[in-house]
């Protein structure tokens, strides 16, 4: 058999971009014989981007599966089909991910284009990027909702597909240079308070890969996290418009030089991603994330960076997890097999 995967987050909407269609593209390139399975908000998305991949794979093995990350019954409705329709999973990319009403500070930014921390500003846009974020249908903040906390109920219902197999599982999330513990806080985990939600839901995602390999490993399921670099998807063209990434996109390329994680597009955005897909997870390092780089001529690459987690707070982070866990499946018990 081979390799059976689920893979979220894919560019819909007809256009070819996002890191996850370049991803499922290159995953393909890898191995021919895995077979997709992608989980899109709704058919019509879901068949576009089956069908976006069919064109350069036509012989993939491509199925679907609806979900809504943002709606916690679309979630246990599609782990429910998921394991009546497969016996094991070999990777899931927990690649979905939002940034509603993003912000850029021009004055900061300007400020910071004359300091000595330019390069990590540009990289990691500390100090010059917020978001405005809200609850959604089941009462959450919807970035927290969204980027990690469907993603966390999806892996806990898919347990049984993951853990004990005679191959490890692997579980792959997309974070971003944009996490940052200073956005974090255990009293205010979802963010409700604060303009940084994006930055506190990707912390949150690393911390949350640290702790399941803690958990897991000894049942065979393993957690890396990677980010992309910045990438040119609908999540930019949304901070800014197209006209004026096309503007910027020779000083992109200058930029490029020094800071390599502005991979730029999504095919060398998924570098890191397609990497982890050929490593043997036993040796890497859950303490680690993967940065998907391009160099000034246009080399992909991956560089693993330490990440700045506290493990006791990932643990605390945990149980706090698990105890909305228990609400929503309290919530929800009619979808539980
Ligand atoms: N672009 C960049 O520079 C960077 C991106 N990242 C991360 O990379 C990942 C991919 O983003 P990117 O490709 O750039 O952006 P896109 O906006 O192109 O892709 C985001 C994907 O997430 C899906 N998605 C959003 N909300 C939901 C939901 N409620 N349920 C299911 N799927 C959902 C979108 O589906 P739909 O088409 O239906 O909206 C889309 O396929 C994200 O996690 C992002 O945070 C990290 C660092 C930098
Ligand atoms: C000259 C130039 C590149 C100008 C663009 C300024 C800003 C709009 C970008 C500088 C750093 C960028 C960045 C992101 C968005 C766009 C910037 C703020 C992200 C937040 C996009 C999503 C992520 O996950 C991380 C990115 C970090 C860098």
């Amino acid at each position: 058999m081979g390799k059976e995967l689920l893979q979220e987050g894919i560019l819909v909407r007809g256009q070819s971009c996002g890191v996850g269609l370049a991803l499922c593209r290159r995953l393909l390139e890898e191995d021919g014989r895995i077979h997709l399975c992608i989980a899109c908000r709704n058919e019509q998305k879901s068949e576009a981007t089956r069908d976006l991949i069919l064109a350069t794979h036509p012989a993939a093995q491509v199925s679907t599966v609806e979900m809504d990350l943002g709606n916690l019954a679309s979630v246990l409705r599609a782990a429910r089909e998921l394991r009546c329709r497969f016996q094991r999973l070999d990777f899931i990319y927990l690649n979905a991910g939002i940034m509603p009403n993003p912000h850029v500070n021009f004055k900061a930014l300007w400020h910071g284009l004359l300091t000595g921390r330019v390069l990590h500003m540009l990289t990691t846009a500390e100090g010059i990027m917020t978001q405005t974020d809200r609850l959604n249908g089941d009462g959450l903040q919807e970035v927290f909702a969204t980027n990690l906390f469907g993603h966390f109920m999806l892996v806990r219902q898919l347990q049984s597909l993951l853990c004990g197999n005679e191959k490890p599982s692997r579980l792959i999330w997309t974070s971003s240079s944009n996490a940052r513990e200073s956005a974090f806080s255990l009293s205010d985990y979802q963010h409700a308070k604060g303009q940084e939600s994006y930055s506190s839901s990707k912390y949150a995602t690393d911390l949350t890969s640290v702790v399941l390999n803690r958990k897991f490993n000894d049942q065979g399921l393993y957690s890396s996290v990677v980010c992309p670099g910045l990438v040119m998807s609908n999540m930019t063209y949304r901070i800014l418009p197209v006209f004026l990434w096309k503007l910027l996109m020779p000083i992109m390329w200058l930029i490029r030089f020094f800071a390599k994680t502005y991979t730029l597009t999504p095919y060398n955005g998924a570098e890191a991603h397609v990497w982890l897909f050929k490593q043997k997870p036993e040796y890497l390092d859950s303490l680690v994330k993967y940065h998907s780089c391009t160099s000034g001529l246009g080399r992909c690459y991956v560089e693993p960076r330490k990440m700045d987690v506290d493990e006791d707070t990932a643990e605390k982070f945990y149980q706090k997890l698990l105890e909305l866990e228990e609400q929503t499946l309290e919530k929800y018990h009619d979808l539980l097999d």
